[in-house]
């Protein structure tokens, strides 16, 4: 290599992602073609145990529903993951850009002065030391919980019920939305709301830990409060004011995902030599952050198997549903996207494949595929906690009879009756929401579980549809790197450009011949199961 070369090669900039997830916060640093340079992650439970978390969340069992998260502890995890991409050996000084995802619909309530005292961190101590005293609520909501059906009423009355608050925002209101939750925080923890400055969402939280400064809530993830107008995409005063009150300057102005905020902080240049041009740019859902890391074309179907599992797609244009949810697209001003979200995902496998397969997965797999396509006519329904679509909890296991039973007798059915039991509900909630699956629809899968082929092998045949994967795991994740670079640079490259070197999705999986007749009839069933145990509740 020449001379020329090597300082050339020094000089090019990089981009940093990062993926602040339920159980976890990743982070990548990608050079000028988005090839990943560095990737590392701290994992909430283990690696940061006095928090007491378990799968990233703190439950309450005076009260099954809440789920809550420390604030504090997101902040530790950024201060262990930059000290780790340090000893990586990443340069921060090449860093252009940096954006993010993170969990949807969190809420972290900052309390008063702490705008002020964001600007005026001392470099030589950690984030979390000095942050320790800055929330007005230390418990920060997450998207696991489910208590606000109070809440979820008054959003709904207050526009003239669920069908018109969807109109507006895009969604029913949702006990986990950020709506609910500020309501809920607002009536009965008034002294604390009453001391609190600004409401990030966890995205717009992260993105301020790295602007040194309150950031926007972005129009995407906005779009998961039950609070955003998704036409207009502003607040809606009419929900603001039946949510709590002086909220529009808590919440701040929403911006596109797209956009760039400022440099980063004087914080992260002092203690970790950032550039000071390096520029933030907004964070976002990680649903909308892994549909800009996938990259979805026309006809595409991306299934995040993750905490939550999560099927979503491109809109061209806006529509109103009442079961699912309309996000504002994370890359297009005119366009959407439309998301499922289950909460029973990679937790609930874990806990069948903790319980059948001593821990793993390798196991997990040879009994899944030691079972036919069908499982005999067994359907099981699994909820550890309460399901967001269809609204159910507990187990349910059927037999060939349809008859509701404790047990099945053979571990190798209950394996396969928790991913068939999944993926049945996926489709058939996917269908009733109007996702079109037919002959050249492709579904991508994503997250943790997509490195399981065993389980992508029943998606495909459940959807009967091929299944694909990037070549690169972590699209959330990735989709904050390539989101950094296209805000760095968007009027003077299109994102399909600043994207085009980047590989395809592959082929994993196709579906057998005999699936369709096989998952049909029991996605009836499932329906009338559904049907049944929702009129019993
Ligand atoms: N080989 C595997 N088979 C099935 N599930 C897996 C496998 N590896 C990891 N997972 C699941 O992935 C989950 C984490 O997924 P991830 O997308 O990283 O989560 P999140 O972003 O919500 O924190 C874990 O809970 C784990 O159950
Ligand atoms: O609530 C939703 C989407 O509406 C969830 O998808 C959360 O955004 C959590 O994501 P993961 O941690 O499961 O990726």
């Amino acid at each position: 290599m020449s001379d020329g070369t090597a300082v050339e090669t020094e000089t090019k900039a990089t981009y940093l992602g990062l993926d602040l997830s339920t159980q976890q916060l990743k982070a990548v640093v990608v050079d000028e073609n988005l090839k990943v340079l560095h990737e590392t992650s701290v994992q909430f439970d283990n690696d940061l145990p006095e928090f007491r978390t378990y799968g990233g969340v703190v439950q309450n069992k005076s009260d099954p529903l809440l789920r809550v998260a420390p604030t504090l502890m997101w902040v530790k995890a950024l201060d262990m993951i930059l000290d780790k991409l340090r000893v990586c050996g990443v340069d921060f000084a090449k860093v252009a850009a940096i954006s993010g995802s993170t969990q949807q619909h969190g809420t972290v309530y900052w309390g008063k002065g702490s705008g002020n005292q964001l600007k005026n961190l001392d470099p030589d101590k950690f984030l979390h030391e000095q942050l320790a005293t800055f929330f007005s609520v230390g418990l920060s909501p997450v998207w696991m919980d489910s208590s606000t059906s109070e809440q979820c009423r008054i959003l709904e009355e207050a526009v003239g019920g669920p069908q018109k608050l969807a109109e507006i925002t895009g969604s029913r209101a949702y006990e986990r939305f950020s709506g609910a939750q500020i309501a809920k925080i607002a009536h009965y923890k008034p002294d604390a709301y009453a001391s609190t400055e600004r409401i990030s969402l966890v995205s717009s939280f992260a993105a301020t830990l790295f602007l040194g400064d309150f950031a926007p809530i972005d129009l995407s993830d906005g779009s998961g409060t039950n609070l955003l107008d998704i036409r207009t995409k502003d607040w809606c005063d009419q929900l603001l004011e039946a949510c709590a009150p002086g909220l529009r300057e808590r919440l701040g102005s929403p911006v596109p995902s797209y956009t760039n905020l400022g440099p980063v902080s004087k914080y992260l240049v002092e203690r970790f030599g950032f550039d000071e041009k390096c520029r933030v740019i907004a964070f976002t859902g990680d649903n909308p952050g892994s549909l800009i890391g996938m990259r979805l074309k026309d006809g595409d179907v991306a299934c995040s198997l993750g905490t939550s599992d999560t099927l979503f797609l491109w809109l061209e244009k806006v529509k109103t549903a009442t079961e699912g949810h309309i996000f504002c697209n994370p890359l297009e001003d005119g366009a959407y996207m439309a998301l499922l979200c289950f909460k029973n995902g990679s937790l609930t496998r874990e806990r069948i494949r903790d319980s059948a397969a001593g821990g793993s997965w390798q196991i997990f797999n040879e009994l899944l595929e030691s079972t036919p396509r069908g499982n005999f006519g067994n359907i099981g329904l699994y909820y550890d906690a309460q399901e967001i679509i269809p609204f159910l909890n507990g187990d349910h296991r059927y037999n060939k009879a349809n008859d509701e039973i404790s047990r099945y007798s053979s571990k190798e059915v209950e394996v396969r009756a928790v991913i068939e039991g999944q993926f049945i509900a996926r489709r058939a909630h996917a269908e009733d929401f109007g996702f079109t699956i037919g002959p050249n629809t492709r579904i991508i899968a994503t997250g943790g579980a997509s490195n399981n082929k065993a389980i992508l092998q029943v998606l495909a045949d459940v959807f009967n549809s091929p299944v694909y994967v990037s070549e690169l795991a972590n699209s959330a994740m990735l989709g904050g790197a390539y989101q950094a670079k296209h805000g760095l640079l968007r009027g003077e490259k299109t994102f399909l450009e600043i994207t085009a070197s980047l590989p395809e999705p592959r082929l994993l999986c196709q579906p057998y011949k005999d699936a369709e007749s096989i998952y049909k009839p029991m996605i009836v069933r499932y329906r009338k199961i559904v049907a049944d145990l929702l009129k019993k509740e």
